[in-house]
């Protein structure tokens, strides 16, 4: 049996839209997104004044998105598992979190390396602003900097949620 979501859709224009709305949504709601949004302007004001080379800023920038989408599987698991119960409290729901906790925090850890590889190899540091020494990494950095601050400060969509209503006992309470 072949089973297709009615909510499939078909449009790469509107796919591209829903995907925004669930970054920008995870920006409001998440304090771990908004702390990396912060980590990620420090690294992008660190290359773009000490211009590593292009191997470094891409390497960077991947591993800085892969942070990012980390973060937000992590916010669609905690969703889907308050969804799955009804905003209770369940062990198993609490495990669930805490294991898509742990695949963000061994992320961390892996890019924490790469960031001590980084620093490294930029000793001894130079400031070279002012020389295009790599135009591609400048506008690869200066395009994904503008993309996480349109995400980062675009206004959210409010979401009608209804919560699941309190059933009265015989004496109301
Ligand atoms: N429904 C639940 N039942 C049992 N324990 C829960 C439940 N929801 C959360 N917990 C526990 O509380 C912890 C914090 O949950 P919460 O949803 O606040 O995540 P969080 O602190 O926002 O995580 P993150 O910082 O990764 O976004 C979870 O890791 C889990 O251990």
């Amino acid at each position: 049996m072949h089973y297709t979501s009615k909510f499939k859709t078909r449009s790469f224009r509107k796919s591209l839209q829903y995907a925004f709305h669930g970054i920008v949504y995870a920006f409001h709601q998440e304090a771990n997104m908004r702390r990396h949004f912060w980590l990620f302007n420090a690294l992008a004001a660190f290359e773009l004044v000490l211009r590593p080379t292009l191997t470094v800023v891409v390497v960077s920038l991947f591993v800085a998105m892969c942070i990012f989408c980390a973060e937000l599987f992590n916010t669609a698991i905690e969703l889907v598992v308050d969804l799955a119960v009804g905003w209770r409290h369940h062990p198993i729901a609490g495990l669930a979190k805490d294991v898509a906790a742990g695949a963000t925090s061994m992320l961390a850890l892996g890019s924490l390396f790469v960031g001590v590889w980084i620093i490294v190899g930029t000793v001894p540091l130079r400031f070279r602003l002012l020389t295009a020494v790599h135009p591609l990494a400048t506008a690869m950095l200066l395009v994904a900097c503008v993309a996480m601050w349109v995400v980062r400060f675009w206004p959210v969509r409010p979401i009608e949620i209804s919560y699941p209503e309190k059933k009265e006992t015989q004496d109301g309470v």
